[in-house]
C-alpha cells in the first residue's frame, strides 16, 4: 500500500505533466483547436515522434509567465496531495522562446508556481534546464550557457532530452562541460530509445551522477555492473517505458533486475498524463505489479533524495522526513 508513503521524483517534464483539463482550459482561453492532439479528454499520439508533436502542441498553450506559474503550481499541488515531498522539474528555455516570452519569464513563472506550491503544501522543487537533442548540438550549448548563468536559485541542474536516435552523446560534450563547470548537477536521457551503447557513451563523455531512464543498460551485463560500481542513479520511468513500448509490460520491465544487480534506482513519471500514469501510480505499480516491498520502495525514495540536486541542509531536512 503506497498511498500514504512519502514520495520524491527526479524526472518530470513540466509541460508533459499538464492535466488534459488544464490544457483544454488554456486552449479555450486562446481559441486553439486541440482536436489533433486531445481526443476524449486524453492526449493522442502513437509513437515517440507523434508524442513529441502532442507534447509541443500542449506546451504552446502556455503563453505568459502567469500561465507557467499556474502549470507548475497545479502539478506540484497535485503530487504533494499524493505524498510527494520533493520534485525536480525538467524545463526548457527553448519553450520560453517558442511562445515569445523568452527564457527568463518562462523560468520565473515556473519558479513562482513552485514557490506557491511550497507555501501551500511544503513540497520542495528544483528546476533542471534541458537541451533538446533533436534541435542539434549548437542549440543545446545555448541551453547550457543559459543554465550556467543561473537564471534562478531554483535552477540546479542540466539535462539532455528529445530524440535519442539523433546525434551521438559525444556531440554534446561541450554543453555538458559548460553546465558542469557552472556547478550544476548533471543528468542525461540515455538508454531509453537507444540501447546500452547510449548509456556507455553517456558515462564516457558526460560523467553524469544520474541517468534519465538508463534502463536499456540491461542489454549489457558489464554495463550494469559498471553502473552499480559507480553508484550512478537511474531515474526509471516504468509507465513511460511501457507506454512507449520500450518494454512490453511491467512484468518484463528491468527495474527489478537492475535493483537486484545493485544499481541505484528511483521511481519517476516522465510525462504522466501522456503515459496514463502519475507519480502515485508508479509507486503503486512498483508495489503491486513489480513485487517491491514497502521497505524497498522507501529505499528508492531515499536514493532519490540522496541524488537530488539540492544543497546539503535541504537534503538532510528531506531525508529526515522519510
Ligand atoms: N520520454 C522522453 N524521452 C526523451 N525526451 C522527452 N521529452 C519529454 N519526454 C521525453
Ligand atoms: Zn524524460
Amino acid at each position: 500500500m503506497t498511498k500514504t508513503m512519502p514520495k520524491a521524483e527526479l524526472h518530470c517534464h513540466i509541460e508533459g505533466a499538464t492535466p488534459p483539463a488544464l490544457a483544454l482550459a488554456q486552449a479555450a482561453r486562446y481559441g486553439v483547436d486541440t482536436s489533433a492532439f486531445i481526443r476524449n479528454g486524453e492526449y493522442a499520439w502513437h509513437d515517440f515522434t507523434s508524442f513529441v508533436q502532442s507534447y509541443d502542441a500542449t506546451a504552446n498553450l502556455f503563453r505568459t509567465e502567469e500561465d507557467y506559474a499556474l502549470l507548475a503550481e497545479t502539478y506540484l499541488a497535485e503530487i504533494a496531495e499524493a505524498g510527494a515531498i520533493y520534485s525536480e522539474l525538467i524545463v526548457s528555455p527553448d519553450q520560453g522562446d517558442a511562445v515569445g516570452i523568452g527564457a527568463d519569464a518562462y523560468v520565473r513563472g515556473l519558479a513562482e508556481g513552485a514557490e506557491r506550491a511550497k507555501a501551500k503544501t511544503g513540497i520542495e522543487t528544483r528546476l533542471l534546464i534541458v537541451g533538446i537533442r533533436h534541435f542539434g548540438p549548437e542549440r543545446v550549448v545555448k541551453a547550457a550557457e543559459y543554465a550556467a548563468r543561473r537564471p534562478h536559485p531554483l535552477v540546479t541542474g542540466f539535462n539532455l532530452a528529445g530524440e535519442e536516435r539523433m546525434h551521438r552523446v559525444a556531440d554534446f560534450t561541450r554543453a555538458f562541460d559548460i553546465a558542469r563547470d557552472a556547478g550544476l548537477g548533471i543528468t542525461i536521457h540515455a538508454g531509453e530509445l537507444s540501447g546500452a551503447f547510449s548509456v556507455r557513451d553517456a558515462l564516457d563523455h558526460v560523467r553524469p551522477s544520474r541517468i534519465s531512464h538508463g534502463v536499456r543498460a540491461i542489454e549489457d551485463g558489464d554495463l550494469v555492473k559498471r553502473l552499480a560500481d559507480a553508484g550512478t542513479v537511474l531515474e526509471v520511468c516504468p509507465g513511460s517505458n511501457v507506454a512507449l513500448k520500450v518494454f512490453t509490460d511491467f512484468e518484463s520491465h528491468p527495474l527489478r533486475a537492475l535493483h537486484a544487480a545493485g544499481v541505484r534506482v528511483t521511481l519517476n513519471s516522465d510525462d504522466p498524463p501522456f503515459f496514463h500514469t502519475s507519480l502515485a501510480r508508479e509507486y503503486e505499480v512498483a508495489s503491486t505489479l513489480m513485487g517491491f516491498s514497502d521497505d524497498e520502495i522507501l529505499g528508492m525514495t531515499r536514493t532519490a533524495i540522496e541524488a537530488a540536486f539540492v544543497d546539503e541542509p535541504t537534503r538532510q531536512r528531506l531525508l529526515s522526513a522519510l
